[in-house]
């Protein structure tokens, strides 16, 4: 297993987690995807490391929440190529340095994560545009990389460490999510680990030009229907080293203390 990231302690940490539960060869590699230089560099060390990658996980991304007529020509231009370039690139790499030369003889995947951007993404609609971008890609390269399987995954609104990032305005918005959500809850990481596993497994083998939503229906709820039922179905919450983002923990005791009042 190779782990990208920019941050090598934040990659140490997840070693750390993984080599805790299984044992398995993990290298780590400090890389901003937006570099082109740099993920050619990383994919060769990559294969030096281990010779062969079967599956990528195009996971790394994320924005700043903006409106749309407040984002600057560069600002636009960092979130594309965080969401949308960064990613075709290490996709292009992993495919003309190893898996172009592997057709036929293994099954091989990649797997880009997007976002829940369906009718747009309003507060990001830089993000939204990358995401939207990033699902064409993967169709076209499902096409012209076959048999390499390309599918996309597009959580919806996920309790990830990813949501203490936002500021506080931001914040007050993700506490009130979980109610315009048709299954009446966040999704979990572990959740969205389950569709990525299926989609590197052998069951998966006739899957390409895909995307699996993971997003609790929230993109079918209409207007002219009550959101949910008021209850929530019971999580898949497989990962015992996962934490609870702070905003989450701070909602529920919000919401407990106007309980008991
Ligand atoms: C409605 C509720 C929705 C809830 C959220 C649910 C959906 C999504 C969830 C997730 O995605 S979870 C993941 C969360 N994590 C993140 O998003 C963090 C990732 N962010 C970053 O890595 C960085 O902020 C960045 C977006 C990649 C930018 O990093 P970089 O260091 O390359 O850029 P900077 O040099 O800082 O800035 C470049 C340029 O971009 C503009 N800009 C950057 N930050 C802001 C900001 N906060 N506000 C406005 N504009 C910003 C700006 O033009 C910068 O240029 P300069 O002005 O600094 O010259
Ligand atoms: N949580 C949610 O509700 C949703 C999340 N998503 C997307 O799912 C993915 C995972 O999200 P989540 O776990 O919540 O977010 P996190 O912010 O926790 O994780 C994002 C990861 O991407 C890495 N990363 C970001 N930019 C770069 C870069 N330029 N080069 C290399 N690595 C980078 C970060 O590592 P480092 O900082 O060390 O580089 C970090 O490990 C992201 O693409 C996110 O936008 C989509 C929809 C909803």
């Amino acid at each position: 297993m190779a782990l990208v990231g920019r941050k090598m302690e934040k990659l140490e940490t997840v070693k750390a987690e993984i080599e805790s539960t299984c044992s398995v060869k993990i290298s780590l590699h400090s890389c901003d995807i937006r570099e082109e230089d740099r993920v050619k560099e990383t994919i060769a060390d990559i294969l030096v490391a281990h010779g062969k990658i079967d599956h990528l996980i195009n996971n790394a991304g994320g924005q700043f929440p903006s409106p749309l007529n407040m984002i600057s020509g560069k600002g636009f231009e960092t979130v594309v190529r965080n969401n949308l370039t960064g990613g075709f690139l290490v996709a292009r790499e992993v495919f003309n340095q190893h898996m172009m030369l592997q057709l036929g003889k293994k099954d091989m995947s990649i797997t880009n994560i997007i976002a829940d951007m369906w009718n747009g993404m309003p507060g990001m609609g830089h993000s939204g545009a990358a995401r939207a971008g990033m699902l064409n890609f993967s169709e076209t390269a499902a096409n012209e990389w076959a048999p390499v399987r390309v599918n996309a995954v597009a959580p919806g609104f996920i309790a990830s460490s990813g949501m203490d990032t936002y500021p506080e305005p931001m914040k007050q918005t993700i506490m009130q999510l979980d109610k315009t959500i048709p299954l009446q809850r966040l999704g979990l990481e572990a959740e969205v680990s389950g569709a990525l596993v299926f989609l590197c497994s052998p069951a998966a083998s006739f899957i390409s030009g895909s995307c699996i939503r993971i997003d609790g229906a929230a993109p079918n709820a209409r207007r002219i229907w009550p959101v949910g039922t008021g209850k929530a179905n019971p999580a898949f919450n497989s990962f015992h080293l996962g934490g609870v983002p702070e905003v989450i923990q701070r909602r529920d005791a919000e919401r407990a203390s106007k309980k008991g009042n």
